[in-house]
């Protein structure tokens, strides 16, 4: 059940509605800030005048005091000022300040994001730093793989992704966004660090623990020695971080993906020149005689080809509008009990499912009729589709689309996948089949089909390994289908099962 107090937990990484409201909810609690500064502006202009009032008799009696004191309209006016005006003053300074605006504030708490959703964008941010080798002078200069975004992050956001490298066993990459981030500290930004809970001490502290951490001594003795709070504190502090050294990080620490993945997601990878063809299909189906798509072969063992412009804008709207609405957290792969490695981030919905908008079926049947014109073979209407959409940082770690055996008998594995690609990606978020080192851009329109097993012996091809590249810009949105082997029974009539077992699975499909 439900709990019904608490709101619909908001998806601000995968869907730009949700970020959406938070920037005007942003812009909002600016407004009410500025609201708040106005009342408290004109309180300080009336104790301003206060001040005033008061000042003048005060200079006017400096170096004279008993001679003003003798005046009766002096005495008379002291005896009634002290008598009664502070008293009022004193109510006045004790009057609350932009009470509405801070009820108005408080009221908004429930829509900030929380800590976990602040985590989830630092993980996903530090996926595109591992991934695309973002440095932190590239950061700086909002420099990602090659292109330049507007805009840089600030002090603060250098000592989180520091202090989250710091937590992953990164010492290297933290010092360096340490070091940014002292570069980047402002002296006269120092009341609001105070009040943001940020404080330069954190960082050298840190900074000194990530070169203990890498056998600098030296270095973070200097580390230290160079702020004036912590200088006297040296030795001992030096002493308390030997102790704390090489603490065993647990497994579930380890969150990069491996570096032959991310190389291949950089822009600096070129798929090797191949000399294969871009032709048209005419054969598959009797429908591709009459309209052919165009077709690129990317490999032929294992066979893996891309299609272009096979969905209309139409049919791609329509699939987004039944399935969106039924997108969830995508499962981790039941193997995969380890909660914070993250086989995949990215929300996901299988269709058809109960919830799922009857009026739907027209268009999935249309799929799984595109799919046997451009393959030839059957994907049956029992089957599911799963629709799967990435935010920024939104990946996919390496997997096989085979089960290895755990499906029902009646459908036979996996045997081939297409894969629908419903939007672009503008930067990141390619598909990538690591043993091959092949990339395939994600880009709207396009539909990706290979065999996840060989044709002959219907052994399991584990050279189809593959995932998907964190999302840089824009949102990626695919429908994965299986063709499942049983179907094929009278298509294929030469089928003869292949070998199950195979040693290595890095994660569950
Ligand atoms: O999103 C991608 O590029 C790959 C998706 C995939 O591998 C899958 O759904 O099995
Ligand atoms: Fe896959």
């Amino acid at each position: 059940q439900p709990d019904t107090n608490s709101p619909p937990s908001k998806e601000f990484i995968a869907s730009k509605a949700h970020r959406m409201e938070l920037l005007l909810l942003d812009r909002e609690l600016n407004s009410n800030l500025e609201e708040y500064i106005e009342e408290l502006q004109s309180k300080i202009e009336v104790l301003q005048r206060f001040a005033e009032m008061f000042r003048t008799p005060l200079e006017e009696a400096k170096g004279r005091e008993e001679e003003y004191l003798s005046n009766p309209l002096h005495s008379f006016r002291l005896i009634r000022h002290m008598h009664e005006d502070w008293r009022h003053v004193e109510k006045f300074m004790r009057q609350p300040v932009g009470k509405n605006q801070i009820k108005f504030i408080k009221g908004k708490a429930k829509e900030f994001p929380l800590k976990e959703d602040a985590e989830e964008a630092t993980e996903a941010f530090y996926r595109i730093i591992r991934t695309y080798d973002v440095r932190g002078e590239d950061l700086v200069h909002g420099l990602i793989d090659g292109v330049r975004y507007n805009g840089s992050i600030s002090a603060i956001d250098f000592y989180s992704l520091g202090a989250l490298h710091f937590q992953w066993g990164e010492y290297d990459k933290a010092a360096q966004f340490l070091s940014f981030c002292l570069d980047l500290v402002e002296p006269e930004y120092h009341s609001m660090y105070n009040v943001l809970g940020f404080a330069s001490s954190e960082v050298f502290l840190l900074l000194a623990r990530c070169f203990m951490e890498m056998d600098q001594e030296e270095y973070a003795r200097r580390t230290l020695m160079s702020h004036p709070d912590l200088a006297e504190h040296s030795e001992p502090l030096l002493s308390l971080f030997t102790n704390k050294k090489h603490a065993k990080l647990s497994e579930d620490l380890q969150r990069a993906l491996p570096e032959e993945f991310n190389q291949i997601c950089r822009s600096s990878h070129q798929n090797k020149p191949s000399r294969l063809h871009c032709r048209y299909n005419a054969t598959s189906s009797p429908f591709l005689r009459l309209a052919p798509l165009r077709m690129e072969e990317l490999s032929l063992d294992p066979y893996i080809v891309v299609y272009h412009n096979v969905l209309s804008d139409a049919e791609i709207a329509e699939i987004k509008r039944i399935g969106e609405p039924l997108l969830i957290r995508a499962g981790l792969g039941k193997k995969n009990t380890n909660q914070n490695y993250k086989v995949r981030t990215a929300l996901g919905a299988w269709m058809p499912d109960d919830k799922m908008d009857a009026s739907g079926w027209p268009v999935l049947h249309r799929i799984f009729r595109r799919i046997r014109d451009m393959t030839g073979l059957i994907m049956n209407s029992h089957q599911f589709l799963q629709l799967i959409k990435y935010g920024f940082g939104g990946h996919y770690d390496r997997h096989f689309d085979f089960i290895n055996g755990s499906f029902p008998i009646t459908q036979g594995d996996r045997m081939a996948t297409v894969l629908f690609y419903l939007s672009d990606a503008r930067h990141g978020g390619s598909t990538i089949f690591t043993h091959l080192k092949l990339k395939v851009p994600a880009e709207r329109g396009k539909v990706l089909f290979w065999y996840n097993m060989r044709g002959e012996t219907h052994d399991l091809d584990t050279r189809t390994i593959h995932g998907a590249c964190p999302v840089i810009d824009g949102t990626k949105t695919v429908l994965s289908c299986w063709i499942h082997e049983f179907d094929q029974m009278f298509i294929q009539p030469t089928y003869r099962p292949g070998g199950r077992v195979f040693p290595y699975s890095p994660t569950e499909g």
